[in-house]
C-alpha cells in the first residue's frame, strides 16, 4: 500500500484558534517533523504574513542543507501574487486551493462555475511557468457537484497539476462515502495523485482518511495533535497508529510521537487531553479490575499494541473498581507481602471510599498497615526523579548554560523556560548521594546563579 503523511501542524493547525507559531518554533516543530519522518511539510501560507514567510525561508535553508528532508510546500489561494510569493521561496511544491461547492463560488468568490475553472487552469498554470509542482485543492470538494468536481480536476491536472486534494472542509464525510469518492475520482480523473484532507467536525476524520487510502489516495493530511480549523483534522498519532495497525504500514517513526506531540503542546499552547489516542497521559493506564487482572497475564488484552511501540509505558491505578489481582501485584511491586486475607481487608477499605479517586503508593502503605497492625517496609524505589530549577545570573546566555547542563550525568532533559527560574532540568539518580552530586555539578556550572529541586513523589 502506497501511503505517506502530509503533516500540515505549520498552516491547517495555526489555524486553530490562539494557535501562533514563533519563527523559530515553526522552524523546531519542522526539524521534529522531518526527524518523525513524513514525507511532506506543509509549511504555511507565505503571503499570510511577513512571519510565516520568513519561517519558510528558513526551513527552505535547512532543506537545502539536507538538514530537513521530507517534500516542502506552500499554501496559495488561485491568485497569481500568492503564487509568486511561494515561487521566491523556492518550495518544493505549491498548494494552489478553490472552493468549488456551488456554496463557495456564490458566497466567496462570487464566481459561476466556468469562470472559477478558467481561474483554476489560469493560476495552476502560472505556478507552473515558474516551475513548481503543483498540488491543488478541490476545497469544500465533498459538498460539490460530481460532475463538476470531475471537470475541476481534469482541469487543474490538464494545466500541470501532479496532484489533487480532495477537502472535506466541513468534516462531513463517513467512511463507505469517502472510500466511494476517491475510488470513483481515482478512476474518472486518472494522471494525477490524491490528497484526503478531513475535518474532524464528525469525529470520523481517521475513519476517513483510512478508508479514502483503500479508495486510492496516497497522502493523509494530518496534524500532530489534530490542530486546525474549528476541531481540527486528522491527528497525526492516531491515523499513524491506525495505519501501522491495520496495514502494517509505517508513515512515521511511531516512538518519536510522544516527543512531538510535547513539543507541539508547548508550542501551540493546546493542552492534550489526557483521553487523547496513542499520546494522551491515559492511553496506556488501565482502571478497572478486570482489565488489570487482564493485562497482568497477557497485556493484549486491553491493548491492540504494546506501548513500548510509541514510546509509552503501562500503568494502572487502584481505586474502588480495583480487584485483587491488581491489589496483589500492587504490593508485590512495593515489596509488601501480604496473605489473601490481609488483601481482602485492604481491598474492602478501598471499596468502602466510594469518592476517592486514585489511591497512591502512600495511601495503600497505609491501610494495609492499619489492617495488619505491622509496621511495613516497601522496597525503596529503584531510582529517585528530581526536578530541578535553576536561575541564570544576568547577562548569561541560557542556552551556553543549557548545552552544559545537558551533558552532565544523570541529567534526562533540559528546558529553557519563561517565569521566576530560567531553565528546568529532570535528572534521575540511584539514591540521594547520587542525586546531590548531580546538583552539586549543576550549581558548578558557569552562569548557574542559583537552582530549587522538587523530588517526583508520583507520576500518574
Ligand atoms: C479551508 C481552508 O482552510 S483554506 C486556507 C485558508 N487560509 C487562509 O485564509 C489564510 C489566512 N488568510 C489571510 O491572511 C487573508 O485572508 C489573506 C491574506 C489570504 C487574504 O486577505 P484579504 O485580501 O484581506 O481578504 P479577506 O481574507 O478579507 O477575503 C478573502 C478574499 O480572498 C478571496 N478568496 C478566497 N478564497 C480564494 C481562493 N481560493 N482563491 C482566490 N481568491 C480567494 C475572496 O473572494 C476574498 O476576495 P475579495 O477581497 O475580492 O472579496
Ligand atoms: O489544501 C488543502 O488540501 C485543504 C484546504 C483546507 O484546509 C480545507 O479545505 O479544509
Ligand atoms: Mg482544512
Amino acid at each position: 500500500m502506497k501511503v505517506g503523511i502530509l503533516d500540515s501542524t505549520l498552516r491547517e493547525g495555526e489555524q486553530t484558534p490562539g494557535v501562533v507559531f514563533t519563527t523559530e518554533q515553526r522552524v523546531e516543530i519542522a526539524k521534529a517533523l522531518s526527524d518523525l519522518g513524513v514525507a511532506m511539510i506543509e509549511a504555511g501560507h507565505p503571503a499570510v504574513s511577513p512571519d510565516i514567510y520568513e519561517g519558510i525561508k528558513r526551513i527552505m535553508k535547512l532543506k537545502r542543507e539536507g538538514e530537513i528532508t521530507p517534500e516542502i510546500l506552500a499554501h496559495s489561494r488561485a491568485v497569481k501574487r500568492d503564487v509568486e510569493v511561494a515561487g521566491e521561496l523556492e518550495v518544493d511544491r505549491v498548494a494552489i486551493f478553490y472552493g468549488v461547492s456551488d456554496i463557495h463560488l456564490k458566497a466567496k468568490t462570487k464566481t459561476t462555475r466556468e469562470q472559477a475553472l478558467n481561474i483554476i487552469a489560469e493560476v495552476v498554470s502560472h505556478a507552473k511557468s515558474h516551475g513548481m509542482k503543483v498540488r491543488f485543492t478541490a476545497e469544500d470538494a465533498t459538498r460539490t457537484d460530481l460532475d463538476y468536481l470531475v471537470t475541476v480536476a481534469k482541469t487543474a491536472r490538464d494545466a500541470g497539476a501532479d496532484r489533487v486534494s480532495l477537502a472535506d472542509t466541513v468534516g462531513i464525510l463517513y467512511p463507505t462515502k469517502t472510500r466511494e469518492l476517491f475510488s470513483f475520482m481515482v478512476k474518472e480523473v486518472p494522471g494525477v495523485e490524491y490528497d484526503i484532507h478531513a475535518h474532524n467536525d464528525l469525529g470520523m476524520a481517521v475513519a476517513n482518511a483510512l478508508a479514502a487510502v483503500e479508495g486510492g489516495a496516497t497522502i493523509i493530511h494530518a496534524t500532530v495533535n489534530g490542530l486546525g480549523e474549528r476541531v481540527g483534522i486528522v491527528p497525526l498519532q492516531a491515523v499513524a497508529a491506525a495505519l501501522k495497525y491495520h496495514f502494517n504500514v509505517q508513515v512515521v517513526r511511531l516512538d518519536k510521537l510522544v516527543e512531538v506531540a510535547g513539543l507541539v503542546e508547548k508550542y501551540s499552547g493546546i493542552t492534550m487531553p489526557p483521553n487523547f489516542p496513542i499520546t494522551g497521559d491515559y492511553a496506556y493506564v488501565h482502571k478497572a479490575g478486570v482489565h488489570v487482572a487482564g493485562i497482568l497475564n497477557d497485556p493484549r488484552t486491553y491493548e491492540f499494541m504494546p506501548p513500548e511501540t510509541f514510546g509509552r509505558s503501562r500503568d494502572y491505578v487502584i481505586d474502588k473498581y480495583t480487584g485483587k489481582h491488581a491489589l496483589k501485584d500492587r504490593f508485590e511491586r512495593l515489596g509488601v507481602k501480604l496473605d489473601d486475607r490481609e488483601l481482602e481487608q485492604v481491598l474492602a477499605k478501598i471499596k468502602s471510599s466510594q469518592n476517592t479517586r486514585y489511591f497512591r503508593d502512600v495511601d495503600l502503605l497505609e491501610i494495609a498497615e492499619e489492617v495488619t497492625g505491622k509496621v511495613l517496609k516497601p522496597r525503596p524505589p529503584e531510582k529517585i526523579e528530581a526536578v530541578i530549577s535553576v536561575k541564570c545570573g544576568s547577562n548569561v546566555y541560557t542556552t551556553s548554560v543549557t548545552r552544559r547542563l545537558a551533558v552532565i550525568p544523570g541529567v534526562k532533559e533540559v528546558m529553557e523556560i519563561s517565569g521566576d527560574y530560567d531553565i528546568v532540568v529532570k535528572v534521575e539518580a540511584r539514591d540521594s548521594a547520587e542525586l546531590n552530586n548531580v546538583i552539586e555539578s549543576i550549581r558548578s556550572v558557569k552562569g548557574v546563579e542559583s537552582t530549587l529541586t522538587s523530588l517526583v513523589l508520583k507520576k500518574i
